[in-house]
């Protein structure tokens, strides 16, 4: 599989215009297509605002953000429909059905009918919501609504997919099938870049970390050669040796 640079980050740096200091600064990173790479970080650290500039939410007071498919640059008008984002809150209709929210999102992006049916059947099945598919989506459980989201996310099968947080508050089955589906499709090419709190779900997830405290990012690299070097046996004891024991409250 092809595993050039996905997206080359060039010094960003963000400061909030009712800030003080930079909530980023200086951000350098590339990841590569194949990789699962994780943004990870203490409360605060800067993971959401680093995403949001990725997708295009936000932009960044300095610096730049390229992305490329199989070596080729992509363009600004491209990107919307290469790039997916599953956010941390939940992006959907509570009064609307699963298949209706979907269809809804589908038709953003500009997908005929012909091609958002089946996809939004592939969706529903391999996310295990097939069987609630016409119910609201207000009646439905905190796993089922974080897979909701995940669909979402992913109806336009974009190439580059940045999650926030896509397995908080979801109970073991739930958080099983959402990171194995994402597994899947990373298997089958989708670049995947994600934020957690759970570290243990990280470590089994990414192949690639940057670690970010204060807006810098402190390490990044494979994830083993990480541990290796740092002389750490989990990522949870990396994460510690290297951001520190302090609440940051
Ligand atoms: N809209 C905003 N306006 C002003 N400051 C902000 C805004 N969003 C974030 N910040 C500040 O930027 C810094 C980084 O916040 P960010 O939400 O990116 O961190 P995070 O690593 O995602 O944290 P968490 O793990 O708590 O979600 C924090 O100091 C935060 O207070």
């Amino acid at each position: 599989m092809y595993n050039g640079p996905a997206i080359q980050i060039d010094n960003i740096t963000k400061r909030y215009k009712s800030t003080r200091e930079d909530s980023l600064s200086q951000v350098n990173l590339q990841i590569n297509q194949s990789d699962v790479f994780g943004l990870l970080g203490p409360n605060g650290a800067g993971k959401t605002t680093l995403i949001s500039i990725l997708c295009g939410i936000i932009s960044p007071s300095a610096g730049s953000v390229n992305y490329f498919i199989k070596g080729e640059p992509v363009f600004e008008q491209e990107r919307r429909s290469l790039v997916g984002f599953v956010p941390q809150e939940y992006a959907f209709y509570l009064e609307l059905s699963a298949r209706q929210n979907l269809d809804y999102f589908g038709a953003m992006y500009n997908l005929s009918k012909r091609e958002l049916t089946p996809r939004i059947d592939e969706l529903l099945e391999a996310l295990g919501l097939s069987k609630s598919a016409d119910k609201k989506v207000g009646t439905f459980s905190g796993g089922m609504k974080r897979r909701v989201n995940l669909a979402i996310g992913l109806i336009h099968n974009p190439a580059i997919l940045f999650l926030d947080e896509p397995t908080v508050g979801v109970d073991v089955q739930s958080r099983n099938a959402i990171i194995k589906y994402l597994e899947e499709i990373n298997q089958t090419g989708t670049t995947i870049v994600y934020t957690s709190h759970h570290m243990s779900e990280a470590e089994e997830f990414c192949n690639r970390i940057a670690l970010i405290d204060h807006g810098k990012v402190i390490v990044e690299g494979g994830l083993q050669e990480l541990l290796v070097e740092n002389e750490a046996s989990s990522l949870q004891s990396l994460f510690i040796k290297l951001t520190g024991e302090e609440y940051r409250d």
